[in-house]
């Protein structure tokens, strides 16, 4: 069964001529006390309702019974009723009005008695014929609570609330509904002072019964008593507007309002010692029963726990106790709030009745278990109190229904007004665990979340600054790794770049975007880039980095590293280049241009990079290494034959002019032309690498200095010039041409141009020739003209040198008649 439901069958056994049929509803019936007969007046669903049948019916038969019994007392009180007449009179008739629930019966009564001449106050008080059977002790009707049925058969000669006196005067008492306490009046001369001060207190009381009513459903006058009359006029005594003003600070138990103008109810579990949430509700009643209800289980746990002797035990001691706090009773067992609400009455008489359970004693009346009760709240009260400022963390809520959320959150953390004990009260967070509005105002917890707030901004930005110096950390660390490839050993290995790692995540080679002017903190997001996304193979910076990397020379321009990747799986040579003043844009700009132009003697970048202070080019790796190597037999030791010599400056002339032609507009020659950017690929063609690495302002090749002997290294591009460093790339190719013929290498003790010139001029040409060449047989015609072409292209004069074009037509034609030559010798020895 559900508290409420609990709550009404208590209730309906306190409502006179009720009672509770099988079928669960509520039976009313009354003996008509002319008739002397039990008339049946239905059943209704409530208690409430039946009660109130039954209370229609008596005051019917009450009505029935007045003239009867002003005839039976007519002789007895004749003075009486003719000074009531006169009463009557300067009662104002609002006074008149008939109390309780059955009013329009009351009132009929009332309006006939008036005709009668007759008070309708000042009535006998007679015992209910069907109470008088049940022995209960409810009022006579709804409301009226002073009128209080009594079998004691001499009342029934006096008025309502006044009593003659031996000297002759009138004591008027009333029964005050709230303390259920009889309040003397005062001694008056006259049956109509004390009459006419008794209704005026009565009036009052009726007042506060009609707002209860008014706001709640009907109660019975035993309830009403038991409720704050908040709002009601305060003209009562002394000690009852007191009451009123102790209860306003007052609030019920376990509810609170929050400031969505809800109520919320939690409640302390006695075995635990955990806080219960219990929900939010829309008035205070359902808080408080949920409360209450909430209570009575824990109260069931609890008794059920202790043995039944602990229990009387207990008993004995509240009741000992109880007494103590007697003096407070009236304060306590008015448990009200602020705005006016009330704890639902039902629910107090159900709870008395628990308590009365509870308490494990036979409480004898009603009086006495609703002091019990309140005792026993207040015991609570204090015990709760003390559990919710110790307890520091809301913990279980599977009693309680679903929160709302955010809303009780903001309740937990904000905090809900506790009374402690002493009266004061404080507004008390749950989540902190501490007051945060004490009875003085003072913002405590206001102050410790500003606190707390002060504390994780801090945080925040001790955060946001280690992560910008881990950037700048990160940024370093490449730069000292970028470094170590030109200031390490000749073998370097990289092994260390977590923080490189940290950083450069998710950037690096892939991304084809290249920024413009970069900044060091942002070295590995946007900087690397891959010129040629097909062949990256999802080559990424940071993998580059930690690869083992090799040192494989170190020249003017920088220096280059045979890196062995693992993801991808490939080798590469990447160059650093040096001190070369070009602008982030601009680098890019060519870059993307040089890898626009493809030619197969041409060797593509894979990718680069650029900063302010590194620029980077990464190539694939060519195995068998540079014409340089391969003419100092360093690469492989074995004899560098004529014809490939040959190809090797057919290939390098073709590729020159391709790159030339197309690269004329935007003024990129190659810029560093030499034998050792001369690199054989695995078919041992030549592959001209670093091409249009060299800005003008780092030119400084000695072919330049032989162009510009008089400038100093460093020129601009201009229209005018731009030719003369086309052809300063011819002048190149000439060095090249006669490193092949010659066998020697142009190198700062060399002018290798020079030198041949000189021996030329000598007419001792075959000198010029490598040995090897002369050995192996190879035609000395041929050989001359390719000398010829060499000698034209390192002419002084820029403007007498062959165009490229020339160079690549003139060499053509020698090795077309060197293969002719080869064909023919071939065939002449198959003849032979
Ligand atoms: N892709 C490559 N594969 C194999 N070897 C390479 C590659 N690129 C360069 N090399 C070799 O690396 C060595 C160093 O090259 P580097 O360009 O630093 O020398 P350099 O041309 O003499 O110097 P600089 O260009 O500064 O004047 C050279 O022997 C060159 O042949």
């Amino acid at each position: 069964m559900d508290s409420n439901s609990t709550v009404m069958d208590l209730h309906a056994t306190k409502f006179a001529g009720v009672h509770k049929r099988k079928c669960g509803k509520y039976g009313a019936a009354i003996k008509d006390p002319i008739k002397k007969k039990k008339v049946w007046l239905g059943s209704f669903k409530t208690a409430q309702e039946a009660s109130n049948a039954y209370l229609a019916k008596q005051s019917e038969f009450a009505a029935q019974l007045e003239p009867v019994k002003a005839n039976q007392d007519s002789s007895k009180s004749k003075s009486s009723a003719s000074a009531t007449a006169q009463l009557m009179q300067k009662i104002p008739s609002s006074l008149l009005k008939p109390q309780g629930s059955n009013s329009t019966n009351t009132t009929s009564a009332a309006e006939r008695s008036k005709a009668n001449g007759k008070n309708p106050f000042i009535r006998e008080i007679r015992k209910d014929p069907f109470q008088e059977k049940q022995g209960t002790r409810s009022s006579s009707d709804g409301c009226n609570s002073n009128t209080v049925t009594t079998s004691n058969t001499k009342a029934k000669i006096s008025l309502h609330g006044i009593r003659r006196q031996k000297n002759g005067k009138y004591g008027a008492v009333i029964r005050d509904p709230i303390s259920l306490k009889r309040i003397w009046l005062g001694t008056f001369d006259t049956v109509e002072e004390a009459s006419e001060a008794y209704f005026s207190y009565k009036s009052e009381f009726d007042k506060l019964c009609q707002l209860g009513n008014k706001e709640n459903k009907p109660k019975d006058c035993g309830q009403i008593q038991h409720e704050s009359p908040v709002g009601a006029s305060s003209s009562l005594d002394t000690a009852s507007v007191g009451r009123k003003k102790r209860h306003k600070t007052t609030h019920i138990i376990g509810v609170h309002k929050n400031k969505w103008g809800k109520y919320t109810s939690e409640i302390t579990n006695p075995i635990t010692k955990k806080k219960i949430w219990l929900g939010t509700f829309h008035t205070a009643e359902e808080a408080s029963r949920a409360y209450q209800s909430k209570k009575l289980e824990f109260q069931k746990l609890v008794s059920a726990k202790e043995p039944q002797s602990t229990n009387k035990q207990t008993h004995s001691k509240q009741h000992g106790k109880k007494k103590l706090v007697n003096g407070k009773q009236s304060h306590v067992n008015c448990e009200t709030f602020q705005s006016g609400q009330r704890i639902d009455s039902c629910e107090q008489s159900h709870s008395i009745s628990m308590t009365r359970n509870l308490l494990g004693t036979s409480l004898g009346t009603a009086e006495e278990a609703f002091h019990a009760y309140h005792q026993f709240k207040e015991f609570d009260f204090q015990c709760s109190t003390k559990a919710e400022l110790q307890s520091n963390v809301l913990t279980d809520s599977s009693g309680g229904e679903k929160k709302q959320e955010g809303q009780v959150d903001e309740d937990l953390w904000m905090g809900q007004w506790v009374q402690v004990p002493g009266g004061s009260e404080v507004k008390f967070s749950v989540k902190l665990g501490l007051p945060i509005i004490d009875n003085y105002g003072s913002l405590l917890g206001y102050i410790l979340i500003g606190l707390a707030l002060v504390v994780v901004i801090l945080l925040c930005i001790y955060r946001k600054r280690k992560q910008k110096q881990k950037k700048k950390e990160l940024s370093l660390e490449t730069m000292k790794k970028v470094a170590a490839f030109d200031h390490g050993s000749d073998r370097i290995t990289i092994t260390s770049m977590d923080q490189s790692k940290k950083g450069a995540s998710n950037s690096g080679f892939s991304s084809a975007a290249v920024s413009s002017d970069e900044s060091n903190t942002a070295i590995s997001q946007s900087l690397v880039v891959l010129t040629s996304p097909e062949m990256n193979n999802g080559l990424k910076f940071e993998n580059l980095l930690k690869a083992p990397a090799e040192l494989l020379g170190r020249g003017k321009h920088g220096s280059v590293y045979k890196v062995m990747c693992d993801n991808p799986k490939m080798t590469l040579a990447v160059k650093r280049i040096k001190d070369w003043s070009i602008s982030g844009s601009e680098f890019k700009k060519r870059m993307q241009k040089l890898d626009q132009i493809r030619h197969p003697n041409v060797l593509p970048a894979v990718a680069f990079y650029s900063s302010r202070q590194e620029k980077l080019l990464v190539y694939e790796y060519q195995n068998n290494g540079s014409l340089l190597q391969h003419l100092h037999g360093f690469q492989t030791g074995q004899t560098f034959h004529w014809s490939s010599r040959l190809s090797i400056a057919a290939g390098v002339a073709d590729a020159l002019a391709f790159m030339h032609q197309e690269l004329q507009h935007d003024r990129i020659p190659h810029g560093n032309l030499k034998s050792s950017n001369i690199l054989l690929n695995k078919n041992m063609e030549p592959c001209i690498t670093e091409y249009g690495l060299m800005s003008s302002a780092g030119i400084s090749t000695i072919q330049n200095q032989a162009q510009f002997p008089s400038s100093s290294n460093v020129f601009p591009i201009t229209d005018e010039n731009a030719e003369a460093l086309f052809k300063a790339d011819i002048y190149a190719f000439g060095v090249i041409m006669l490193e092949l013929l010659t066998g020697k290498v142009q190198n700062n003790g060399l002018n290798l141009a020079s030198w041949v010139v000189s021996v030329l001029r000598e007419e001792w040409t075959v000198e010029v020739f490598d040995r090897t060449l002369i050995q192996e047989g190879a035609s000395e015609e041929r050989m001359v003209n390719l000398l010829q072409v060499a000698v034209k292209c390192v002419n002084h004069s820029p403007e007498a040198r062959p165009s490229i074009n020339q160079v690549a037509l003139m060499i053509s034609t020698i090795r077309d008649e060197d293969d002719r030559s080869i064909d023919v010798s071939a065939s002449t020895s198959t003849v032979i």
